[in-house]
């Protein structure tokens, strides 16, 4: 029997995701012999900078990508938010396993919460999705850059002058850091989170049918629909990384319903709009035009501009 060979970027979260993968696919019943070999990424060497200035999502999966065309890899796990919403020929989302909690978490310093928090309470976040909802919500607070892996944020949290930080609950979880931490969820009412938050993507090649079947053992279809919903929406805006772009679904019966979000950085224009339908890809495509009509194009434009 085949041995499959994964790969993973060595960050905590990514070879914790990496294992629990492997462990779905053993307990789905594969008896496939498993390793891992860890990839270095230019994403995991530039921590100190602005994702959104170094060149976004592509950053933690070119390496990657190349290896499984080298086919020294078989397959890899990313987290779906970190996926570029189009992939390169040859390479394909072979199989999409059970989502973790999508939202994100607030975790204050002393346990305040966001309401309570006093005018100019800095919080830290790297992502303008988070800091333009937070902003919308409490337009006295202050955004400040934080950087780093989920552990390292934590201990920033603590040893600087933040008030408090925002992260997603899944993160948190997987590198098995406690939920006590967290001080308030944030529902999608509050902060839509980013496009497959929680979700995870096994991505291999197109050609490598044998391994398809293999790791569709875990796939999940509720998952895989959201998820197509979300990411035809983002796909739609091209907005990468440098707009604050946020896209969740669930499943109401057969009906995908879909809360989309589009946002200046600084919070003072948010567009926002719950789409419902049957149709993955045409309730993403629905969701893309309201907002676009709104003035989408127009936002995500003008911020591309601004950070040239
Ligand atoms: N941008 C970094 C990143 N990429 C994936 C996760 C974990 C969340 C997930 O599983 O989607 C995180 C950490 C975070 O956003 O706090």
């Amino acid at each position: 029997m085949r041995k499959i060979i994964v790969g993973s970027r060595k960050s905590n979260l990514a070879m914790t995701q990496t294992k629990w993968v492997i462990d779905q696919l053993k307990k789905a019943g594969v008896e496939n012999e498993f390793e891992i070999k860890k990839i270095v990424t230019k994403g995991d060497q530039i921590l100190d900078v602005t994702l959104s200035k170094v060149g976004g999502k592509g950053l933690f999966v070119k390496e990657i990508e190349k290896a499984m065309f080298d086919k020294e890899i078989d397959f890899a796990v990313h987290s779906m938010k970190d996926m570029p919403s189009s992939l390169p020929e040859g390479l394909e989302i072979s199989s999409i396993p059970d989502r973790e909690d999508h939202r994100d978490a607030y975790i204050a310093k002393n346990n305040i919460k966001l309401a309570d928090l006093k005018e100019g309470s800095i919080i830290g976040t790297s992502s303008l999705r988070r800091g333009a909802q937070i902003l919308a919500a409490r337009p006295d607070l202050e955004i400040k850059w934080i950087r780093g892996n989920v552990e390292t944020r934590i201990r920033k949290l603590n040893e600087e002058d933040y008030d408090a930080i925002i992260l997603a609950v899944s993160g948190l979880k997987r590198v098995g850091l406690s939920e006590n931490l967290i001080t308030e969820y944030l529902d999608p009412e509050i902060c839509v989170p980013a496009v497959g938050q929680g979700s995870l993507a096994i991505e291999s090649r197109e050609d490598d049918t044998e391994l398809k079947e293999i790791v569709q053992r875990i796939h999940n279809e509720y998952t895989a629909k959201t998820v197509l919903a979300e990411r035809t929406f983002l796909h739609l805006l091209e907005g990468g990384c440098q707009v604050p772009i946020g896209g969740y679904a669930y499943l109401d019966g057969e009906e995908i319903v879909l809360t989309a979000l589009v946002g200046t950085p600084d919070g003072k224009t948010i567009l926002k709009e719950v789409v419902r339908g049957n149709d993955s890809v045409q309730v993403g495509k629905q969701a893309a035009e309201i907002l676009i009509n709104q003035g989408a194009k127009d936002i995500v434009d003008r911020v591309k501009e601004e950070m040239e």
